[in-house]
């Protein structure tokens, strides 16, 4: 369909559609040109236009993707928005309308009940070969009306939480899609959460069932859960009523306890064995639908509480209008049910296409995931900036060895992909593919920027602001600038758990609705800071202006695309026992290596007077980490330094010192407003040896 192109007047454009008029993104401008008598020419002017007349867009985007339920009339009294809102006011969105997401997922199990719905693979694990499981779309319908009618029967009804942790396995999609039908709300941690990291998220939500998988494979290796699970009840302070076991992986792999037993109900046992119809309960574009969690720079992670008509109707846009996937797809992103690429993953569902669980390792062996492209058919495969720099690391020659024939789309993030890994791909992997760099986030469960079928693609850039959300930078075009959205859109989180009206105290929402304001709102204006610094290029030949990832604006880490918050680290560390070890202050800040494709974590310690860091206290502070957290979070380097650099106010400053440490002067940082300022010579120092240290690493 397409061909990279390669011209004298633009070295930088490395693909371009080779039938644009025929993507979904300008078929909608043409439909959106004849049905509101518009002349919308381009795809800058369709984006502006949807920016600018958000009702009419998203009440346009509904009809066009054919959303199952009622809309309700857009009209001056009863608008699909309230146009004047701004993000801070978080307005209602599609007031009268009635749906339900996991019935617009499953849509497709009448007209295409043979259609192969879900795909779950695994690598292997010491002599296991797991078996791929295939399930149509029949079959998955099935398997939702059985898990809803044994969650109704476990008391589970609108509202209510529904935790999964595990692995990324079809029953996690199951519960998703069941959880939904009836208006409960879903959540799930990652298995690769320490037991406190699962601790701290669960204890907000205080879920009504858990669902855990009896183990997860990674790297080769089987790690169990249920050992875990008796500090986790025991430490929630309101358990679940109801526990489910699923035996993901052979027992002989992951064994149940004996002493568990009693406390837990076997899935298998617990489904409902009836073969009847789903149920789904329509309701308000507006009702919550999952929370998901992100560390901020401080505190607890964060408690994403996200609306059930915004995820379905973005990613409608995101996969079927910018993306052109439908039913002859088969469609793959490496993540784990911790992560919001699963739900993002997921809804693919609802284009018809078919979805590929993959759990384990990418890179165990770096050709697998290569290999399940030719194998499955894959068309469209999402994976991270790192991985494709481990690539083109450990196995550069991917397109000699794998035919590729079917894969269309590779999509990218976790971290921004710089130039290099662009050219890695067009030289190494397929040139007719179109290589989309995508970013948006937990905090909105979609995509901001990213992949567009009806636009090129040039080195180093996201293709395009998404339609519908008016994005802009702090500073104005071509200057780097914190990404912001002006206007409100309808994939805003409605807002931190707890949400008034679920039985919590007054108090605890008052918290956490100030806490989410706090988060992302700056100013009077009411615009959304999104925590990324970028820069948006100008429009030039085939493309609208795309965006340039500079990396994070705030403290937050993100090694390896992992995000997580620096008290994740803090919190681990600031205790009596470190204390009487010697540990008086820390500093946690990301290194940009392997070309700003990934960040090493640098913790930063100092010690009490006459106290050294040496190798069995680093050695017992990774150890540390490792078990409260995970592997993920382990700082690549612990060093000592003399002093910690503290605001007048004596806040840790991570933002500043991560410019530091990634070369910024040290004239960009004003010492007035600092406690210490002396201070950051030694960060200067340490952050041209870091630096030396992997460019020497990288040669
Ligand atoms: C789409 C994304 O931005 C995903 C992430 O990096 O968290």
């Amino acid at each position: 369909m397409s061909k990279r192109e390669s011209t004298d007047s633009d070295p930088d454009l490395l693909w371009t559609p080779s039938d644009p008029a025929s993507s979904q993104t300008d078929l909608f401008r043409q439909h959106i040109n004849s049905t509101l008598r518009l002349s919308l020419h381009s795809y800058q002017d369709l984006w502006e236009w949807s920016c600018s007349h958000r009702s009419d867009f998203w009440s346009s985007l509904w009809d066009w993707e054919h959303v199952i339920g009622t809309k309700g009339q857009s009209s001056t009294t009863i608008p699909i928005v309230d146009e004047s809102a701004t993000p801070a006011d978080n307005p209602v969105w599609f007031p009268e309308a009635d749906l339900n997401w996991a019935e617009n997922q499953l849509r497709h199990h009448t007209s295409r009940p043979d259609d192969i719905a879900v795909i779950q693979t695994s690598e292997p694990c010491g002599g296991w070969s797991p078996p791929v499981r295939r399930i149509t779309q029949a079959q998955l319908y099935i398997l939702v009306g059985r898990v809803q009618r044994s969650l109704r029967k476990a008391g589970v009804g609108k509202g209510d939480r529904v935790a999964f942790w595990g692995g990324n396995c079809s029953e996690a999609v199951v519960v998703l899609l069941a959880t939904s039908s009836i208006g409960a709300i879903f959540s799930s941690a990652a298995a690769d959460f320490g037991v406190d990291g699962v601790i701290e998220r669960l204890e907000q939500i205080r879920p009504k069932i858990i669902f855990v998988t009896n183990g997860v494979v990674y790297g080769g290796t089987a790690r169990p859960l249920l050992p875990l699970l008796p500090t986790l009840l025991s430490t929630l302070t309101k358990p679940p009523d109801r526990l489910v076991v699923i035996l993901h992986l052979p027992e002989e792999l992951a064994r149940v306890p004996q002493d568990l037993a009693r406390d837990t109900e076997d899935w298998n046992g617990w489904l409902d064995q009836e073969e009847g119809e789903v149920e789904f309960l329509r309701m308000g574009f507006n009702e919550p639908i999952w929370i998901l969690f992100s560390s901020g720079t401080t505190g607890r992670p964060k408690a994403i509480v996200h609306r059930q008509g915004g995820m379905l109707l973005d990613s409608l846009r995101e996969h079927h209008l910018a993306g052109d996937i439908g039913p002859r797809d088969v469609y793959f992103y490496y993540t784990t049910p911790g992560w919001m690429m699963f739900q993002y993953l997921v809804s693919g569902l609802a284009t018809g296409a078919t979805i590929v669980l993959y759990e384990g390792s990418p890179l165990k062996s770096p050709s697998f995931l290569w290999s399940l492209i030719d194998e499955l058919g894959i068309t469209v495969f999402g994976t991270s900036a790192k991985w494709i720099e481990q690539i083109s690391k450990h196995y550069p020659d991917v397109g000699s060895k794998h035919s590729l024939s079917t894969l269309k789309q590779i999509l990218s993030t976790g971290s921004p992909l710089p130039p290099h890994l662009f050219d890695f791909v067009y030289e190494k992997v397929k040139k007719d593919v179109l290589l989309g760099s995508v970013t948006g986030g937990t905090d909105i469960c979609s995509v901001f920027a990213g992949r567009n079928t009806s636009l090129s693609v040039y080195r180093g850039e996201i293709q395009s602001r998404m339609l519908g959300f008016a994005l802009d930078t702090d500073t104005g075009p071509d200057l780097p600038g914190e990404l912001i959205c002006n206007r409100a859109f309808p994939v805003e989180p409605l807002g931190f758990w707890p949400l008034r009206g679920h039985g919590f105290p007054e108090s605890e929402v008052e918290t956490a609705q100030k806490r989410f304001k706090e988060s992302y709102f700056k100013d009077d204006k009411g615009i959304w800071y999104h925590g990324d610094y970028v820069q948006i290029t100008r429009p030039r030949s085939g493309n609208a202006g795309g965006i340039l990832m500079l990396g994070r604006s705030d403290g937050v880490l993100n090694p390896g695309g992992i995000r997580f918050g620096p008290t994740d680290i803090y919190s681990v560390l600031e205790n009596e026992e470190f204390a009487s070890l010697g540990v008086e202050e820390t500093l946690v800040v990301g290194l940009m290596v392997e070309g700003g494709a990934d960040e090493k974590v640098i913790l930063f310690i100092k010690m009490r007077e006459g106290r050294e860091l040496d190798e069995t206290l680093i050695k017992k502070i990774k150890t540390s980490i490792r078990s409260a957290r995970s592997a993920r979070h382990v700082p690549g380097k612990i060093l000592q330094v003399s002093d910690i650099p503290l605001t007048l106010t004596g806040k840790r400053v991570e933002v500043p010192i991560r410019k530091l440490i990634n070369g910024a002067p040290v004239q960009s940082i004003n010492p007035a407003t600092l406690r210490n300022p002396d201070c950051l010579a030694e960060y200067v120092r340490l952050g041209e040896h870091l630096r030396r240290e992997e460019e020497n690493r990288e040669v």
